[in-house]
């Protein structure tokens, strides 16, 4: 494991394992420890993204995470979504629902699903009015740094051209400053509708993991974590630098060219 300190002191680990189950595996140990500090004494806001993250987060359904993790304190939001219906099969809300969220009791007022029969640009900017109420509400907490709402943990998977979310390397989404959600209605990766967080919004949380498995991600975690990282016109994902740590979960494949 390597560790690093970035100028604004967020702390990088990067776990280099064996294979995708030992990534299973760490993943929920992890988000384990992380939901018993923050359930102690409050919330624990979870953002997943979809793709094979979901599956990654299988070990959560079983012994002794199933029955021992305080699902009743967790609430779930979205990092991307495809704006489709919400049971279409290229939904993030649906391949999340059915892959995890339907083998855990987190009540299903805890879940925050966009909103359906909405444009692009209109959910987006529903979804961001969602998240800015809960603030206003306490139900989340807000970045003293930023403003915008810190999330406890974000679950990030990563495209094999180095997209995180739905903010893509060719695409404007990515330099957005101001607003929390965007849209983009040319997604290089089918479908083309999404909402996305916005860099700002997700590098406001206190803690990202990024899990990537494969070896069609290896040349993008190459030049996020290798020695000669593009710093001219680094990939989404090398833009990732949440307020407190960021944690990298990598099987042999995604780091064959490391
Ligand atoms: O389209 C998407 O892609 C990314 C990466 O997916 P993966 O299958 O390569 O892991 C995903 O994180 C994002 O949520 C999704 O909408």
């Amino acid at each position: 494991m390597n560790i690093t300190c970035s100028h604004k002191m967020v702390l990088t680990e990067v776990h280099k394992l064996e294979s995708e189950e030992d990534v299973a595996v760490a993943l929920a140990s992890y988000i384990y420890k992380l939901s018993g500090k923050f359930t102690a004494s409050g919330t624990f806001s979870v953002v997943l993204s979809g793709g094979t993250l979901i599956n990654t987060l299988r070990k959560l359904t079983e012994h002794p995470y199933v029955s021992s993790i305080r699902w009743s304190k967790w609430l779930i939001f979205f990092l991307d979504e495809r704006v489709v219906p919400l049971d279409h099969p290229d939904s993030n809300f649906k391949l999340a629902y059915d892959g995890f969220l339907s083998k855990v009791p987190i009540p299903e007022s805890n879940i925050y699903p966009i909103k359906e029969n909405l444009s692009p640009e209109e959910a987006a900017d529903e979804y961001e009015q969602r998240l800015k109420h809960l603030v206003t509400k306490n139900k989340l907490k807000a970045s003293p740094a930023t403003g915008f709402a810190k999330f406890d943990l974000m679950l990030v998977g990563m495209g094999p051209e180095g997209h995180v979310a739905s903010l893509f390397c060719w695409h404007f989404q990515r330099f957005e400053k101001k607003k929390w959600v965007t849209f983009i209605t040319d997604s290089p990766k089918p479908p083309p509708n999404r909402i996305t967080f916005t860099l700002p919004l997700i590098n406001s949380a206190s803690h990202v993991a990024m899990a990537v498995t494969g070896e069609d991600a290896a040349d993008a975690v190459k030049m996020a974590l290798g020695k000669h990282a593009n710093d001219h016109y680094p990939l989404p994902v090398q833009k990732v630098s949440p307020e407190l740590s960021l944690t990298w979960f990598l099987d042999k494949e995604a780091t064959s060219e490391l």
